[in-house]
């Protein structure tokens, strides 16, 4: 069967390819490296502890999935806690006659950093939800660890808050709820105590029940402890014999220098391979589906250069302040925040080269290289802005310094717009404006195409003078009402002849009746089976600052000031014209967009 018929296939689909025929690399390489894939390892029929009669006595919950239903002839072996779990899996394996291509494997997942704002909100939520589809392994323990004191029953409460069922698969879902819960537990220790995390792997042990363990490690902590924590891990926590893999949430540094410095600290612990780095906007439906659009569409690729396209415009902004994270926001800025990764990342898969195939190397190669023939920023290319409070209907917004956990008198930008450009032939002198911005009058996040005027236009006078306002747009909505559409130019039914603008509209929720799955489903799915395609390789993350590093620097060292916006605002008249220096109108505050 092929992988992609599959009800919970990862993102690869040259990976689904490769195992629907058998692939050779199946049999050869994967399994003998010293992190074996788990995806191709998982699904290699194996022996699955057939012949033995084996009632382990582990430390699943009820709900779980014994360790194996007993066949009749085989001999009986009773296995107690400390028995045979003294030993290491591999022991365990060969103690019961199995090598380490045959023997079941489980995942433990430890969220590390459980008691904080995006486990709960986001990674506990995500793993209830791939659990739900069936898109789980058969075998997997979800740990939480943090330095907060909190029993197993604790975390379920905690967790069981923020857990939902999705709108259109509401069917046993407490039951389901329940039976997760079971399966997560909670350490309390130290981020960098090897001995505290012993004691998590004595535990994660006690779950794996002998299988071949893989060990999935989400870091979802502040930056500061990312080292500590991977060097405590990969000394006394990682799997011994299957694999180990460590996702590592942004922000990756805050310049060149930084992230190079916590590249090596990772690096010191754990293989390039090991390491996953999120930006969880590569896991959003729309972004997922660029790839798609240009490239098995005809009428899309031939388009897709400076011939044809006027202008890019990657937009991200939110009806709502940085209130709860000033903390951590005025330290970086909305241009580490967004900019330098979800709006880069976006722009790079946006622009690459046709990749050689859907392979994660080929494609993050692709991107790259379009990384490295940009021009780093320059201070003219960009404008900066900052939220003040605004009173509307008798309610009144915070300012950005009004929040206690930001330093009065802050300089740091909740907003900015900047103009780049891609050195090389598809790109010359096409500009890719970014703008993103927090507390403005929406929350959308959009790519905006904006193609060339049609040469000798017949219908010019029908226009008017403004021809930019006749040109084709295509919008690909990334959130929220996901969408993909493009305006034409028609003619108004009638005797007359008055020209329209209409759009040519893909809307996700008419379309498709499947709710859309959180970015994290789709990221935590492919770091479980080992597709690295939705990651950031280091040289990607290099490139990325060095187009950033020197205007920080700059903005930094002449303490540039932002231009205040009332919250719920537009954003910086300077914005406006910035996009006017290279001829630009932002398409999402045209009349048609905003009306
Ligand atoms: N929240 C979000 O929406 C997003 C977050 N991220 C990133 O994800 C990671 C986690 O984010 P979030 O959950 O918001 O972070 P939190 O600030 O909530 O921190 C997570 C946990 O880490 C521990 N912790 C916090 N500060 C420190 C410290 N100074 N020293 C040691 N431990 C500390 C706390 O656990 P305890 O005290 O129990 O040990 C806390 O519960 C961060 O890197 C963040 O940048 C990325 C995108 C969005
Ligand atoms: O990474 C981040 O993303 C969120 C926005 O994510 P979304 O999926 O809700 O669009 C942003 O609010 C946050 O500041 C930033 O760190």
């Amino acid at each position: 069967m092929a992988l992609s018929a599959a009800k919970c296939p990862s993102s690869s689909s040259s990976a689904a390819a490769r195992l629907s025929l058998g692939h050779p690399s199946l049999r050869s390489s994967t399994l003998l490296r010293p992190f074996p894939n788990s995806a191709l390892a998982q699904r290699i029929p194996s022996r699955s502890f057939k012949n033995w009669n084996l009632s382990v006595v582990c430390k699943q919950e009820a709900g779980a999935v014994p360790v194996s239903s007993g066949a009749e002839e085989a001999p009986s072996k009773n296995v107690e806690n400390g028995g045979l779990f003294g030993l290491s899996s591999e022991e365990y394996g060969h103690a019961i006659g199995l090598d380490a291509s045959e023997r079941e494997s489980t995942v433990s997942i430890t969220v590390v950093g459980a008691s904080g704002d995006l486990a709960k909100k986001k990674i506990f939520p995500a793993l209830f939800a791939l659990y739900y589809e069936d898109c789980l392994p058969k075998h997997f323990t979800i740990f939480g660890y943090a330095r907060s004191k909190m029993t197993d029953a604790e975390l379920r409460t905690m967790v069981s808050k923020t857990l939902t069922c999705r709108i259109d698969k509401s069917e046993n879902c407490s039951e389901k709820m329940e039976q997760f819960l079971k399966r997560c537990f909670y350490h309390s220790g130290q981020y960098d105590s090897e001995e505290n995390f012993a004691e998590l792997d004595k535990k994660l042990k006690e779950h794996e029940c002998g299988r071949l363990p893989n060990r999935l490690f989400y870091l979802s902590i502040p930056p500061n402890i990312f080292i500590d924590v991977v060097k405590s891990a990969s000394q006394s926590g990682s799997s011994k014999d299957g694999w180990t893999r460590v996702i590592v949430e942004k922000p990756f540094g805050r310049d060149s220098q930084s992230s190079a410095a916590l590249t090596r600290g990772l690096k010191q612990y754990l293989e390039e391979d090991q390491i996953f780095r999120i930006d969880h906007y590569l896991g959003k439906e729309l972004v997922e589906n660029l790839s798609i659009l240009r490239f098995s569409n005809l009428v899309f690729e031939p388009l897709w250069s400076r011939q044809y396209i006027r202008n890019v415009q990657l937009i991200f902004s939110e009806d709502f302040g940085t209130e709860g994270r000033g903390g951590y926001f005025d330290n970086y800025g909305i241009i580490r925040d967004i900019m330098q990764n979800h709006l880069l990342q976006i722009l790079a898969l946006f622009a690459m080269e046709t990749p050689v195939s859907m392979d994660a190397e080929d494609i993050r190669n692709e991107k790259v290289k379009v990384l490295r023939s940009m021009k780093p920023l320059q201070l003219e290319d960009v404008v900066i802005g900052q939220y003040k409070s605004h009173t509307k209907g008798g309610v009144t917004y915070p300012g950005y310094t009004d929040d206690k956990s930001v330093p009065k008198g802050s300089l740091t930008p909740t907003f900015a717009a900047a103009a780049l450009f891609i050195d090389n032939a598809r790109w010359d002198g096409v500009p890719f404006l970014m703008k993103a911005g927090k507390a403005l009058h929406t929350r959308r996040t959009e790519i905006r195409v904006q193609f060339r005027h049609v040469p000798g236009n017949l219908y010019k006078r029908s226009f008017g003078t403004d021809l930019d306002r006749a040109t084709n747009e295509l919008v690909i909505r990334v959130q929220p009402d996901e969408a993909i559409y493009l305006k034409i130019n028609n003619k108004i039914p009638g005797l007359g002849m008055r020209l329209d603008r209409s759009n040519l509209n893909l809307l996700y929720a008419s379309r498709y009746s499947k709710e859309i799955p959180d970015a994290y489903e789709r990221l935590l799915l492919d770091a479980i089976e080992g597709e690295r395609r939705l990651f950031i390789r280091s040289d990607e993350l290099d490139a990325a600052w060095e187009l950033f590093t020197p205007l920080l620097k700059e903005l930094e060292e002449k303490k540039i000031g932002p231009e205040l916006y009332p919250y719920g605002s537009r954003g910086p008249i300077g914005a406006h014209y910035l996009a006017a220096n290279y001829n630009v109108r932002w398409g999402d505050l045209s009349a048609s967009e905003t009306t």
